[in-house]
């Protein structure tokens, strides 16, 4: 297997790759952006990306969700959870936070550390970085466009970068959420707590239209945990929904919902069912069982078995 990654080596996606055990003794490339890692996996040159796709502060990776929501199709394999501090990292000519004039981390780094960095550093400016690592490498360059970054304890101890304050993130303890992502193949088969992601274009601009999808969930007791709506790009009010639900595919509630969601919205992708990195709350009402699925459609094949046949 070969693993791709928003890299370079030192973002936290990496971070959340190395939690992968065969990822660890495999070939990984680090890719110039999340597009560019999907590519890779697209065009067969890698086998499987991960990427991140949602923090607890600053909600979903944009990027991320319109890329996997869209062109060739993909499958989520699995998630990581990493949990994120971040540090100041300066040029070597700088040894206050007062001669920063300017620094560079990835869009959601600076998202976590705005209050800290308005209140601590006011007139540097935020130059976006396509990743806190890469925002960090450029400290050591000659030409450098930026004084100082923010990136992860790990990258800057690596690579030997002088450090002004730890932990200045504004809520400690936040979280991102990264997927492996693959071209379309098996399903991992259900461990008991997992999940499924599924994207939902809404076909028709009407009153009611994210009701009959929700719907789908709520009359077969499927919890969702993220819900995210994205323009599709295609004009103005054209959005798709982005869900994680509770539950995988080979559960009989998951599988109906699904069923539904067809119905309704018959453009839909699902992009796996996968094993959830931490345990999930909700609980299955005894009628949403797969025990009652399954006597349900016994009990309705019996009737259908009765039916005159001309
Ligand atoms: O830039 C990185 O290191 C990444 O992996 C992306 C990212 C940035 C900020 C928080 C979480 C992930």
């Amino acid at each position: 297997m070969i693993y791709t990654y928003l890299g370079p080596a030192g973002t936290f996606t990496e971070a959340a790759l190395l939690q992968v055990p065969e990822a660890r003794d495999s070939e990984r490339i680090p890719a110039a952006n999340v597009n560019a890692a999907l590519e890779l996996v697209r065009t067969g040159e890698a086998d499987a990306a991960m990427v991140p796709i949602e923090n607890s502060v600053e909600g979903g990776v944009s990027t991320t969700l319109d890329a996997i929501a869209t062109g060739e199709p993909l499958q989520i394999m699995r998630e990581a959870l990493v949990t994120i501090s971040f540090v100041l990292a300066v040029r070597s000519n700088i040894d206050t936070i007062d001669q920063i004039r300017s620094v560079a981390t990835h869009g959601h780094a600076w998202a976590q550390c705005r209050g800290w960095a308005e209140s601590n550093m006011p007139n540097a400016e935020f130059i976006p970085a396509s990743s806190t690592a890469a925002g960090a490498l450029g400290l050591l360059e000659d030409e450098t466009s930026h004084d100082a970054a923010i990136c992860s304890p790990l990258v800057a101890e690596e690579r030997g970068l002088k450090v002004l304050r730890t932990s200045i993130e504004d809520n400690a303890g936040a979280v991102t959420r990264f997927v492996l992502v693959a071209r379309p193949g098996p399903i991992p088969a259900p461990t008991g707590v997992d999940k499924s992601t599924v994207i939902l274009p809404l076909s028709e601009d009407r009153p009611g239209a994210l009701m009959d999808i929700l719907e789908q969930f709520v009359v077969r007791g499927v919890n969702l945990s993220r819900i995210e709506s994205r323009p599709t790009g295609e004009g103005m009010g054209k959005y798709f929904f982005s869900v994680d639900v509770d539950g995988h595919l080979a559960q009989e509630r998951v599988a109906d919902a699904l069923s539904g969601l067809h119905r309704v919205c018959p453009n839909l992708r699902f992009l796996g069912s996968y094993p959830a990195a931490e345990g999930l709350s909700s609980s299955v009402d005894a009628h949403n069982s797969d025990a009652a699925f399954s006597k349900a459609q016994d009990w309705v094949s019996g009737l259908t078995a009765r039916l005159a046949t001309s």
